[in-house]
């Protein structure tokens, strides 16, 4: 479970998603102005959740959510802790079943399929907390994920054949060119546990890129970082979505989340509480009482 929330989202200026303290950002991604302006709201559908319900015994971490995502956003999912967004990403990648309700990816049920099946189809994810082989060095990391699109057999690999070499060159490629774009190709050749936290991160979001996603979900990527980190984190998930990918971001940093999205959804105890661009969720009185933890009609 993550700390506390410092921030409501009304204490943050959605033009400005700087922290007042921190110094100027040094690439252009992050000087460039926040692509919120530029939301596509009639944007092709790509995830649709219906009126999903989940359950866990007597807990209903969703209660009847729905949302759409629309293919080019970088929608956000926020709300207090366990307000059910870490449920909702594993409704969608086939962690868990949804008791009811429906969820489309590209028009096309994924209620009830595998893991496996999901990320195939297009869904990729991160975790809260890193999840890599620490005894693999990160180019071999990224290569797991390029390997979930292999298509030659265990057969052709045990035998060497020559399409499993060429596929594995191919991955191999495509690894280090992902290294690159999250901008860690100089580590490639280290073991993952070798790595700085802040690389680690990098490197789980380039293994999950390797699968080549539609959707890359984001789960709390910025925890830990700190503010120079955090900059970096908001221009790399700029640029993943400029490279025609579309993101869905859990993050409690709520400057970040103000500044690098187009829409947001926010959730209290597995409930929709409200919808919008990053300007009408922040001025939101039900956010803001959800997020200071008092009644709606007292915020
Ligand atoms: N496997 C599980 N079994 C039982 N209850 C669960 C399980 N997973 C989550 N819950 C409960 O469901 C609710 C929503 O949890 P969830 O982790 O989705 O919230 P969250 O919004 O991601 O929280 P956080 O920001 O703290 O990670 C919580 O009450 C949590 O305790």
């Amino acid at each position: 479970m993550s700390e506390p929330h410092k921030e409501t989202p009304a204490e943050l200026d959605a033009e400005n998603a700087r922290p007042v303290d921190q110094a100027a950002p040094t690439t252009d991604e992050v000087a460039a102005p926040s692509k919120t302006a530029e939301a596509k709201p009639e944007g092709e559908v790509l995830l649709e959740v219906d009126n999903v319900t989940l359950r866990f015994g007597g807990v209903v971490a969703l209660n009847e959510v729905s949302f759409t995502l629309r293919k080019g956003e970088i929608f956000g999912l926020i709300g207090p802790n366990g307000a059910g967004k870490t449920t909702c990403f594993n409704a969608m990648t086939g962690v868990y079943r949804p008791t009811s309700g429906g969820i489309r990816f590209k028009g096309q049920s994924i209620v009830g399929k595998k893991k496996h099946e999901i990320t195939r189809g297009g869904i990729a994810r991160t975790f809260q907390n890193v999840r890599l082989f620490p005894e693999m060095t990160a180019l071999e990391n990224v290569m797991v994920g390029a390997d979930a699109h292999h298509k030659t057999s265990v057969i052709a690999a045990l035998f060497r054949l020559p399409r499993h070499h060429r596929e594995e060159r191919t991955g191999r490629d495509r690894s280090y060119q992902l290294l690159r774009f999250v901008g860690i190709e100089n580590r490639a050749s280290d073991v993952a546990r070798n790595l700085s936290y802040g690389e680690q991160r990098r490197l789980e979001i380039a293994r999950a890129l390797a699968t080549n996603p539609t959707l890359l979900c984001l789960d709390e990527p910025a925890a830990g970082f700190n503010p120079a980190e955090k900059q970096e984190l908001l221009a790399l998930i700029r640029k993943i979505r400029d490279s025609g990918v579309t993101v869905l971001l859990i993050e409690h940093d709520m400057r970040l989340v103000m500044g690098v999205t187009d829409r947001i959804v926010v959730l209290e105890f597995g409930k929709k509480i409200a919808e919008g661009t990053p300007a009408e969720v922040r001025d939101n009185p039900a956010v803001i009482a959800a997020y200071l933890g008092v009644p709606t009609d007292a915020a």
